[in-house]
């Protein structure tokens, strides 16, 4: 295992500090102003062992498929550091704020895989991931050796394997890098990506992470990403429920919940969390930075991971049933912390 952390600094700093560091087949062209396009330099030959010639140096052109609450802002900070970005996602109407920023469109991953050298994917979930990758048109018929396709997306290891595997067969490189980190350390830059897979192209991408994110681990083999993120999202989604039973609990035995939030948060439990969402949660409002849906996937996906190796979790499996009645009613779209909605009495209608 290795765990990079960025220096708190600004993108420009940023730049001239860390991209020194990356492996020789991956240089930066002479800045001349800050934002410029194509800061980036890769080789065409960008994985292969050999170093290359200036001359070879032909600027990196990063792809970005999906992009959603995540996607959106994650490509924003590519682009706003001079990155060479094309976009696709399955709603094209998403990929215009991009396109002004100064992205380019292609009409399918396979597209955008053909024309990058590397390609991010931050899809919903397991079976939109496998769709994007290796469907029709999907990125793995443009990908070939020298490129590098890098899935973001939260899914399981089973998912990441297949993937890596069908990615690995066109002479690629695959690398799984879930993120933790929500909608606003994705806009700011502060996600941490927990990778596994190939090194080399851990290495290769480590610039365009920095720029992403605040924190890198390198966990090993595919699955390992995987597995990581799902536990961590575990925790969150049965702290998460048990929050909400206490702000619930406080309510009912008549001490005011905004007092509990303040509470937690001096106290051993303080979270970020906790005083992030408490608040509106005291309102009954559910501003969505993290879908409440990918929240239960995520608590299915880890539940069938404790299931695989016969780990006991019976909190997570609880948790996740209040996730589900949740889902059904009508919350998928509504934050996580919606959760506590599902332990409220509702009215019943008469038959
Ligand atoms: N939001 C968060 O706080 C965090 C989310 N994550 C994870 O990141 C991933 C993305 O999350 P987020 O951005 O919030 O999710 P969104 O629901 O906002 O975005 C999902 C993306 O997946 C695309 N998509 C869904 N189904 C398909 C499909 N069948 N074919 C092609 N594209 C599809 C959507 O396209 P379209 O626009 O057309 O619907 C969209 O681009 C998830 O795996 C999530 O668990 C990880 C960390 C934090
Ligand atoms: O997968 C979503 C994670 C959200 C977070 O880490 O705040």
């Amino acid at each position: 295992m290795s765990v990079v952390v960025k220096p708190s600094t600004t993108m420009a700093i940023l730049c001239s500090t860390f991209l020194p560091q990356v492996p020789n087949h991956f240089r930066r062209n002479p800045i001349s102003s800050f934002p410029s396009k194509s800061i980036f330099s890769i080789s065409p030959k960008a994985f292969s062992s050999n170093a290359i010639s200036k001359e070879d140096e032909a600027p990196a052109r990063v792809g970005f498929l999906g992009l959603g609450i995540m996607g959106s802002p994650m490509a924003q900070n590519l682009i706003k550091a001079g990155c060479d970005v094309i976009v696709w996602n399955r709603t094209k109407s998403k990929c215009d704020p991009l396109i002004s920023l100064g992205a380019n469109y292609k009409q399918s991953p396979e597209e955008v895989t053909s024309s990058c050298d590397i390609t991010f994917a931050m899809l919903a979930d397991p079976e939109s991931a496998v769709e994007v990758a290796l469907g029709k048109s999907g990125a793995a018929n443009g990908l070939s050796p020298g490129k590098g396709y890098v899935d973001v997306s939260t899914v399981d290891g089973v998912t990441s394997k297949l993937i890596g595997k069908q990615v690995k067969a066109t002479g690629a490189l695959f690398l799984e890098a879930p993120v933790s980190g929500s909608k606003k350390p994705a806009e700011d830059g502060q996600l941490i990506f927990l990778t596994a897979g190939d090194k080399a192209l851990y290495e290769t991408v480590a610039p365009f992470l920095d720029i992403m994110g605040k924190t890198r681990f390198f966990l090993g083999d595919i699955g390992n990403g995987a597995a990581m993120k799902l536990v961590v999202n575990m925790i969150m989604g049965s702290m998460m429920a048990s929050f909400s039973e206490g702000l619930l609990l406080s309510e009912k035995v008549g001490l005011d919940p905004s007092v509990l939030v303040e509470v937690v948060s001096q106290g051993a439990i303080s979270a970020p969390m906790f005083s992030m969402k408490g608040p509106s949660m005291v309102q009954a409002m559910y501003p969505t930075a993290f879908p409440l849906k990918h929240q239960q996937k995520d608590m299915r996906l880890a539940l069938g991971l404790a299931e695989s190796v016969s780990q006991p979790t019976p909190i997570a499996a609880a948790a996740n049933e209040l996730y589900k009645v949740a889902k059904s009613h009508g919350l998928s779209d509504q934050d996580f912390s919606a959760v506590m909605e599902a332990l409220k009495p509702r009215l019943q209608t008469p038959n």
